[in-house]
């Protein structure tokens, strides 16, 4: 027996039948895994072409060394385009992702009802409790109804009607008179400047200001001016803080002959957040907030966080689902579904404090609209509490940045070119003159001004992606094929900032003005997107911008700090697009 054994051990049919047996579940593993590989490096046929796919990765560490070497997403698309042509496709993670960058690809896109579909991946339902839910990355039936409800809402409270046109021109008025207290008090003597500026610190540096040397004795003035030199040496050494902002501009002197022209320096990039966010929210909810409301200064926070961690096309995590377990925290899974929760709670909490409050004869606000529907008999399953919470979060992220960062480009802009303000405001002078503020109806007579808000629209999205798209089917896209859930992305820089324009760099209100006079614009200009999907804030976004810059610029001159570079015209990557941080010196105009 024992021999039996021995011979059977030593016989090499049974060791070769022995391994196979023991190594087979490795070996059809491997033959899996390999499988997978090379599967996931296959390009579909058809596909538009691109950089080449690796196992797993894709197509990321490309983008990731161009974007390196770029500093931007939208140049890094652009190189890619120039390469592989306007329509490319790049595979990051697990979503293959088409790129569209010119006009003739993103009109053929839009126009594609089997484009209108938006991603569905865990990442997207994530912002929104686990479900599909809002209007801003939805698609379907749930879509269609809940779009037609914002739409209706937003045109029943104006979009040219009275009420919205009031709700905006209230809140640009408010940011005048904000910048008037903040003149005022920067006049006034410097115990009461140091404290303001103590207290602007806190305030995100949103604010700085000068001190005036009028109504200052002469020994308080020489204690400061010593304050001011010495402050001027360390922030040399040290570098500079929000706090020692009030004497930014390089050397003293300057300081002094800005003073005496009774303006201030302010922080202009992010000067017109509140009031954009209190047209907002005022129209879902009802509230506005002051400055400097402990309430109005957690929801931008919130806000600013929704936004850090991803950008349009999505995130680390979303790409490499697996990160989630493994890098929760570096790959910004955690901050994401932390941010997430908290702006769901304070939602929430205002969510009960309108169903407690309501009226229904006499609905006040987005959110009173709503719950009237969910409290008739017949409402459609796509409507609940949920759903309007959701609504209000994508309203809120799609209304907020886009607006003010498109405020932002056109200011910087108008800074940088004194003539485009000189011909702004002699035509605010003639229109509207001094004894009212500009209003929305004005802007019929206004062409300049008109054309300044297309040009600051066109500024910020020539730099900035669509929302992406998902193919429902698969389908073709200028004869390229795009099999079904991939996803599709605009690049408005092919668009936008590309030769059609000639000076496309060159900040131009001129070019949407026609030889009557008249407001043209052409195919060319869809910064708002067209199609099914076409934004809905279009009408506000446009009103906010037309309104504030008039307000502002009928009130006050804006322009390069004495003795600072001129601002810069690169940009702040992110979601969107946004000038670098700059600061301009404004004085009273009236
Ligand atoms: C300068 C300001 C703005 C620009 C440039 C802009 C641009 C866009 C673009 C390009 C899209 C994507 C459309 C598509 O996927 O084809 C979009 C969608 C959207 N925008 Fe805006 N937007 C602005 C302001 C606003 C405001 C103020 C609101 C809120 C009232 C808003 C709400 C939305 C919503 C809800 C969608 C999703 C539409 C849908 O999928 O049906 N946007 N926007």
């Amino acid at each position: 027996m024992e021999s039996l054994i021995y011979i059977h051990l030593f016989n090499p049919y049974f060791i070769i039948n022995y391994s196979f047996r023991m190594f087979l579940p490795a070996i059809l593993f491997l033959i899996i895994l390999m499988l997978f590989f090379y599967l996931g490096s296959r390009k579909p046929k058809g596909l538009p072409p691109g950089p080449r796919w690796w196992p797993i990765l894709g197509s990321t560490l490309e983008v990731i060394r161009l974007r390196k070497q770029t500093g931007y997403l939208y140049k890094t698309l652009s190189v890619l385009s120039k390469k592989y042509g306007p329509v490319f496709a790049v595979k990051i993670g697990i979503d293959t992702i088409v790129f569209l960058n010119d006009y003739n690809s993103i009109r053929s896109m839009l126009t594609n009802e089997d484009c209108d579909g938006r991603p569905t991946g865990h990442f997207y339902k994530m912002r929104t409790q686990g479900k599909s839910q809002g209007v801003l990355v939805t698609d379907g039936r749930l879509w269609v109804e809940q779009r037609r409800f914002v739409l209706r809402h937003l045109r029943e409270f104006g979009f040219g009607r009275t009420t919205m046109a009031s709700l905006i021109e209230e809140e640009a008025q408010h940011l005048v008179n904000h910048f008037k207290r903040l003149l005022l008090s920067a006049n006034n003597p410097v115990s009461e400047s140091r404290q303001q500026i103590k207290s602007c610190s806190n305030n995100n540096g949103q604010i700085y200001q000068l001190i005036s040397d009028t109504n200052i004795n002469n020994t308080m003035m020489t204690h400061e001016k010593d304050n001011i030199e010495s402050d001027t040496k360390k922030r040399k050494n040290e570098g500079m803080t929000i706090e020692d902002a009030y004497v930014k501009a390089d050397d003293y002197d300057e300081v002094r002959k800005i003073s005496q022209s009774s303006g201030m320096i302010i922080s202009m990039h992010d000067a017109f957040g509140i009031p954009v966010l209190n047209t907002l929210w005022r129209m879902m909810t009802g509230k506005r907030y002051n400055p400097d409301d402990a309430e109005l200064k957690y929801l931008q926070k919130i806000a600013t966080q929704l936004l850090k961690d991803v950008d349009m096309v999505g995130s680390t995590f979303s790409y490499f689902p697996i990160l989630r377990y493994l890098a929760p925290e570096m790959s910004g899974y955690k901050s994401f579904v932390a941010t997430h929760e908290r702006i769901w709670r304070f939602l929430k909490k205002e969510l009960e404090n309108h169903k407690t409050n309501i009226n229904p004869e006499k609905p006040k606000d987005l959110m009173d609209a709503y719950i009237n529907i969910l409290q008739t008999e017949s409402y459609s399953k796509t409507f609940s509490e949920q759903q309007l919470l959701a609504i209000c979060l994508d309203l809120f992220m799609a209304g907020s940045e886009t607006t003010s960062k498109a405020l932002s480009f056109g200011f910087l802009y108008i800074v940088l070119n004194p003539d485009v303000q000189r011909k702004a405001q002699e035509e605010i002078d003639l229109i509207i003159g001094h004894k009212q503020f500009p209003r929305l109806s004005d802007r019929v007579r206004m062409p300049y001004n008109d054309a300044i808000v297309l040009e600051s629209v066109r500024m910020f999205m020539g730099r900035t992606m669509g929302i992406p798209h998902r193919a429902l089917r698969d389908t073709y896209i200028t004869g390229y094929r795009i099999p079904k859930n991939t996803m599709i992305v605009p690049n408005f820089n092919g668009v936008l900032m590309n030769n059609f324009w000639k000076d496309p760099e060159v900040f131009r209100p001129e070019r949407f003005i026609n030889s009557d006079g008249k407001i043209s614009i052409p195919d060319q200009y869809l910064p708002f997107s067209f199609g099914k999907h076409r934004c809905m804030g279009e009408g506000l976004a446009k009103s906010n911008i037309f309104v504030i810059t008039t307000t502002l610029l009928q009130t006050f001159r804006f322009s390069v700090v004495p003795g600072d570079k001129k601002p810069s015209t690169e940009i702040v990557d992110g979601v969107t697009a946004g000038p670098k941080p700059f600061r301009v010196l404004v004085t009273p105009r009236i």
